[in-house]
């Protein structure tokens, strides 16, 4: 990452260009404290792709530069053509940041420099916070999915007060994007200051009795057993986060009471006469699915659109293996920080096949069970594994992992012709990857014809091509 002050973005051209557009839009970012560095070499981590109209050679171009850096490169694509309208979604699917058009006005590459600069600094400075220990301690993880969910997470913690809402399979790690959102509200650039509050309240595990206190708190003698005054999670979340776990379990006339204090900004104790003003950031986590709690009527439509400014859904592991070993690495040292420990490949091969219905939390627990067994020095082995979590020899197939793909398809409402020709589909271009597109080794491997396999490839009868 470069320094501070200098920002370093690199230019990729694509002609034809209007006469002079690429220096003058060098010469724009210039003035807006971007240095454009040539394309070739080494790409920075930020891209500008321009183009005047969007042709093969223009969605090479850009294909280019988000695959050279793993998702790690922020493209703008800067257009001083026409684009046909629905075009810039496209260039958004295929790995765009943003598109900006070049402006017809006669200050054009004035203009579109000063904009093209301000998203670029943006997005300097949501991957400096992306780089920082802060974040990358609290979400390990590198694979582009888990990136994709961290750069948002930072961009709309940092620089948003927005309500976020969490949702996603247990165990992803929605606890974990709190206390982020938590630290980067009250640290936005990175420092040290601040000691705004987090305050954590599990809906699920609320009893209606105590549950009205929790929220509000009470004055002595509010009820029975109120024995002295008390603040509840409003008033100490007041100018820092108040994060409701599980928020599906709220119950409906609590649902309604808080949208109340959300609207208003203010409660009144349980027992009491006096309207206390509170400002908090609401983070609100569910594993339920929302959408269908509001259509069964079982969750308020307008709190819904109150607490879900914002979403953002932490994939489940099965879905990022790429974070398995990053983050086998990351427990292990939280376990020992004194050692680094070593997997043997068996054991490695074992945690990257495994599954985790639990996610993260079951990945967690499995290594703190199989390092608990081992011991001095050298690397973790299968011996370390807990007898009745071991692999089976020669286990059968259809496995676990099967069957959760599976049963994802038949969640999204996928028929069966479709997921039979899915299946069918990835294992032929898994074989011709491993053989380098060889269509005889491919074949064998996969224990069909080499003709069956080219007729598949050509897309007879009735599959897709392969490459
Ligand atoms: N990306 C991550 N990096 C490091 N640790 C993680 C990550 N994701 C989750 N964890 C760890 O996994 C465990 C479970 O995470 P967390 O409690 O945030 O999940 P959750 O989605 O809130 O679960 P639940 O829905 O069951 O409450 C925690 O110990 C957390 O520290």
């Amino acid at each position: 990452m470069d320094g501070a002050d200098t920002l370093i973005a690199s230019l990729h051209p694509v002609a034809p260009l209007p006469d002079g557009a690429a220096d003058a839009l060098v010469a724009g970012l210039g003035l807006a404290g971007v240095s454009v560095q040539p394309a070739h070499g080494k790409p920075a981590g930020l891209a500008v792709l321009l183009f005047s109209q969007w042709d093969e050679q223009a969605a090479a171009a850009l294909a280019a530069l988000v695959t050279d850096q793993c998702g790690n490169q922020s493209v703008l694509a800067v257009c001083c053509g026409a684009l046909p309208a629905n075009t810039g979604w496209s260039l958004l699917a295929a790995g765009a940041a943003d598109v900006l058009l070049w402006p017809t006005a006669p200050a054009g590459a004035d203009s579109i420099a000063t904009q093209a600069a301000a998203r670029l600094h943006r997005w300097r400075a949501v991957e400096q916070l992306m780089q920082s220990d802060a974040v990358r301690s609290c979400l390990v993880g590198d694979s582009p999915a888990w990136r994709a969910l961290v750069r948002s997470v930072v961009e709309v913690a940092a620089w948003t007060q927005s309500p976020v809402l969490i949702t996603g399979e247990t165990g992803t790690g929605k606890e974990q994007i709190a206390k982020l959102i938590h630290h980067l509200h009250q640290h936005p650039g990175g420092g040290l200051h601040g000691d705004a509050p987090l305050v954590l309240l599990d809906c699920s595990t609320l009893s209606p009795e105590l549950a009205g206190s929790e929220f509000f708190g009470h004055e002595k003698g509010a009820f029975t057993g109120a024995m002295n005054a008390r603040d509840g999670a409003f008033a100490q979340a007041d100018g820092g986060i108040l994060f409701l776990d599980e928020v599906g379990e709220l119950p409906l006339p609590l649902q309604a009471q808080l949208l109340r204090v959300i609207q208003e900004q203010q409660y009144k104790r349980l027992g009491g006469n006096h309207w206390q003003p509170t400002r908090f950031r609401l983070v609100c986590a569910t594993n339920r699915d929302l959408d269908a709690c509001v259509a069964a009527g079982t969750f308020r439509a307008d709190l819904y659109y109150r607490i879900a400014g914002w979403r953002c859904r932490p994939p489940p592991l099965r879905e990022r293996t790429g974070d398995i070993l990053p983050l086998v690495s990351h427990f292990l040292r939280q376990l020992d920080p004194d050692h680094a420990h070593e997997l043997d490949p068996a054991v490695r091969e074992y945690l990257l096949t495994r599954s985790y219905p639990g996610n993260v939390r079951d990945l967690r627990q499995t290594v703190a069970r199989i390092w608990h067994r081992h011991c001095g020095l050298g690397p973790l082995t299968i011996g370390d594994v807990p007898p009745d979590e071991r692999l089976q020899a020669g286990a059968a197939w259809p496995d676990q992992h099967f069957t959760d793909a599976v049963r994802h398809a038949l969640d999204l409402g996928v028929s069966l012709p479709a997921i039979s020709q899915a299946a069918a589909d990835t294992a032929m271009k898994l074989a011709l990857a491993a053989e380098q597109g060889n269509n005889q080794r491919a074949a064998a491997l996969l224990g069909i014809s080499d003709r069956a396999l080219q007729m598949r490839r050509k897309g007879k009868p009735d599959g897709p091509a392969y490459h």
